[in-house]
């Protein structure tokens, strides 16, 4: 495309039957930017070479100084390179809705094709700050107000219109403008220093361990100390630095391993249809329940919520009502959305309204007798073709069916909590759940805006069993002699959003006892048993639901560690001494980061060996989208692979010899740390498992 557009801009030039250019995109669409699989091509060969000279070659010498005018007729999106193009045009005409951003610090790397210096040029410096460094789109509504835009029109209209725009300017009608060389949008220089040490400060605190933010601003700064040419040539040069960082690596990584997860083998390749899901019947009003139910209705899916007692009913119907008064709250969604989502629901005591839904999902607590009848009951009253979805997070599905006929359309909808914000959809499947039923909860996923991850059975699925030595191995460590809150902060200066500690308080203790004894029967002599939950409970901590727990919980402040929980700890370390012997230990910030997440690591090992999921980056998606492992990290498996198998196998093999079976490795990481292979690698024919989960 690029040199299709140097060959063009070249011929253009040459014509003299061309007046004026008008750049448009096709299909209703400006552009969504440089091609990001190039990025990839980089980070593989450590050859910055294969980036194309856009920014001064086509932008500024071709586009922006060419001898004849440009005008950027825009529909649909423009995004990173495509929305640094358009700001090489001398005017943009675009219809209203058009999406404009500047995404690029979500790859790790900034704007290259001149983007830094023109958009603050057009917009002003805190607007562009703020588009770049939080990857904030703005409609061309907003940019007609704010000088990005010059004029809106339909889209019928908008090539005629761009193209008298363009002849307007040859003929010095309007005026022929090069963005590069204003200065009137960014205000004085002790302004524009004060706009700069703000956005630096903000940036330290959000984005402390990624290049690409503080980068961005020392460019913009260039371009306001020393001019626009001088902040392009630095562009250029900072951008080929960040294109090679481990960050630009995860980051790219991850926007490619998201977009392929609905690839799913003999599901999404085998020619079948996505059935329409117009009704979803939600079982139990729970937050759970009340979650997936709101998830439903802001994308138009009716929801029958169904409840033992009207009691019930009316709590789960006013947590609905509140989850929906949040979203507006917050921003996304309007008054009118709210009111259409609230007449889509309709309350139940009983199965009457079940006759013609398209989908069951059952979110009641997780007692097998109970789903069991559930499931009896339901598969006699719903359509032949209704999808029996269960939003369990531990128990075997086989188990919840095991009293119907129908085990070709039960699967696991395994969403997280709040469910209506949380973007991750664990989609469970059995041996015998139907391609079309996979297939079905995936479009609802992605109609929903989730990202569906299809996995195969199994205790904790794929999420929750690979974190379930994440908890544990914060209380073994506690054990050992580790301050608590000491390991909370390692954890979130990794990057995590909190420590397993404070995770723990904010998820309620109800959970770690729930999952307590069926993690301790799946995983035999590699789990740990820790009784500090107990300990806690019977101190009368609840965690942040009675504002007691690790922490001190009021409202609306911070968390703030509580220091009397120390008698709690002191407790638990007399008796868990004969474990280890009583010995208290030391280590370093790294010892610990390593030794909660190692065995993370080798749980995830398992999940691969044994085919839970369909490839490893499904995992680095899920660990990001489930559990906030940092994006910028590229996930968990591919943050192991830089790490090293090799490493972690030693690491944890001499753990294992000191504190037992917990840090034992799993074969596939001691046979991916003999052969050297990284472990996000595809297996091997000979690695194939006899068994495989799906
Ligand atoms: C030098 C420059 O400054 C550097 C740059 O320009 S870097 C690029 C900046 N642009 C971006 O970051 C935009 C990235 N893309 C997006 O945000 C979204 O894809 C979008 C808003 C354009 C469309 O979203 P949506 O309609 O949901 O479709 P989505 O599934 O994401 O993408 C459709 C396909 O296009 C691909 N794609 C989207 N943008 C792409 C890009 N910039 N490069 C390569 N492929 C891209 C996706 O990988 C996907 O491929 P697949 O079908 O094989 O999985």
């Amino acid at each position: 495309v690029i040199q299709g557009l140097k060959e063009k801009y070249a011929e253009a030039a040459d014509r003299d039957d061309v007046k004026a250019i008008v750049l448009t995109g096709a299909a209703g669409k400006f552009c969504g930017g440089f091609d990001i699989n190039v990025f990839t091509k980089v980070h593989e060969t450590g050859d910055v070479s294969l980036m194309p000279d856009v920014s001064v070659d086509l932008v500024s010498n071709m586009m922006e100084d060419g001898k004849k005018p440009s005008v950027a007729a825009i529909q649909g999106l423009a995004l990173g390179g495509g929305l640094e193009l358009i700001m090489g045009c001398h005017a943009r005409i675009s219809t209203p809705e058009a999406q404009l951003g500047l995404p690029e610090l979500t790859l790790g790397v900034i704007p290259g094709f001149g983007g830094t210096q023109r958009l603050p040029r057009l917009v002003g410096l805190p607007k562009a700050i703020e588009m770049m460094l939080q990857s904030k789109f703005i409609t061309a509504k907003e940019g007609k107000e704010r000088g990005l835009i010059d004029a809106l029109c339909s889209p019928d209209e908008l090539i005629k219109m761009s193209r008298f725009w363009a002849l307007e300017i040859a003929n010095y009608r309007k005026p022929w403008i090069k963005s590069l060389g204003r200065t009137d949008r960014l205000g004085s220089l002790s302004e524009a220093r004060a706009v700069l040490s703000m956005a630096r400060q903000q940036a330290k605190k959000v984005a402390p361990n990624m290049p690409q933010h503080q980068a961005c601003l020392d460019v913009v700064e260039e371009g306001v100390l020393y001019g626009g040419q001088s902040g392009v040539v630095k562009e250029a040069k900072v951008f080929k630095e960040l294109v090679l960082s481990t960050t630009s690596r995860a980051l790219v990584h991850v926007f490619f391993a998201q977009r392929s997860t609905t690839k799913v083998p003999g599901v999404t390749d085998i020619q079948l249809k996505p059935r329409k899901i117009r009704k979803v019947a939600v079982i139990g009003g729970g937050l759970m329940g009340s979650g997936i139910a709101t998830a439903l209705l802001v994308s138009n899916i009716s929801v029958v919520l169904k409840e033992v007692n009207p009691q019930f009913l009316q709590r789960g119907q006013k947590t609905i009502a509140g989850n929906l008064e949040g979203l507006v709250k917050r921003g996304s969604l309007t008054k009118d959305k709210m009111s259409k989502a609230i007449s889509l629901l309709k309350g139940a005591l009983d199965y009457s309204d079940f006759k013609d839904v398209d989908m069951v999902i059952e979110a009641v607590i997780e007692k097998v007798p109970l789903k069991q009848s559930i499931f009896a009951d339901i598969e006699k009253i719903c359509p032949p073709h209704c999808i029996l979805a269960t939003n369990t997070s531990t128990i075997d599905l086989n188990i919840v069916g095991e009293k119907t006929n129908s085990q070709d359309r039960i699967i696991g909808a395994h969403f997280f909590s709040p469910a209506h914000i949380m973007p991750l959809l664990e989609i469970v499947r059995t041996e015998r759940t139907s391609p079309q039923a996979i297939l079905d909860l995936i479009t609802v996923g992605k109609i929903i805006k989730k990202v569906p991850v299809v996995v195969g059975n199994c205790t904790g699925f794929a999420v929750n069993r690979t974190f379930f030595p994440y908890g544990q191995a914060a209380h073994l460590l506690v054990s050992l002699g580790i301050d608590l809150f000491r390991i909370d902060r390692v954890i979130s200066n990794f990057g995590m959003p909190m420590g397993p500690f404070q995770l723990q308080d904010v998820a309620g203790y109800g959970v770690a006892l729930a999952v307590k004894d069926i993690y301790a029967a799946a995983f035999g002599t590699r789990n740990f048993r820790s009784g500090l939950v107990e300990l806690m409970a019977k101190d009368g901590r609840q965690g942040k639901i009675n504002g007691k727990g690790y922490y001190f919980y009021e409202k609306g402040g911070k968390p703030k560690p509580d220091p009397s929980v120390q008698h709690v700890i002191d407790e638990y370390r007399r008796q868990t001494k004969t474990i280890f012997g009583g010995k208290l230990v030391t280590l370093s910030d790294q010892d610990i980061l390593e030794m909660v997440f190692f065995p993370v690591v080798n749980e995830a090992c398992r999940v691969m060996d044994e085919n839970v999921v369909i490839r490893a980056s499904d995992l680095d998606i899920a660990s990001v989208l489930g559990m906030g492992f940092p994006k910028y990290r590229g996930g968990l498996i591919f943050w192991a692979d830089t790490v090293g198998a090799s490493y972690i196998h030693s690491k944890l093999s001499k753990w294992a010899e000191i504190y037992g079976d917990f840090f034992k490795p799993s074969s596939y990481l001691e046979e991916r740390a003999k052969s050297v292979r990284p472990l996000g690698a595809p297996k091997t024919a000979q690695q194939a498992p006899t068994r495989s989960r799906m």
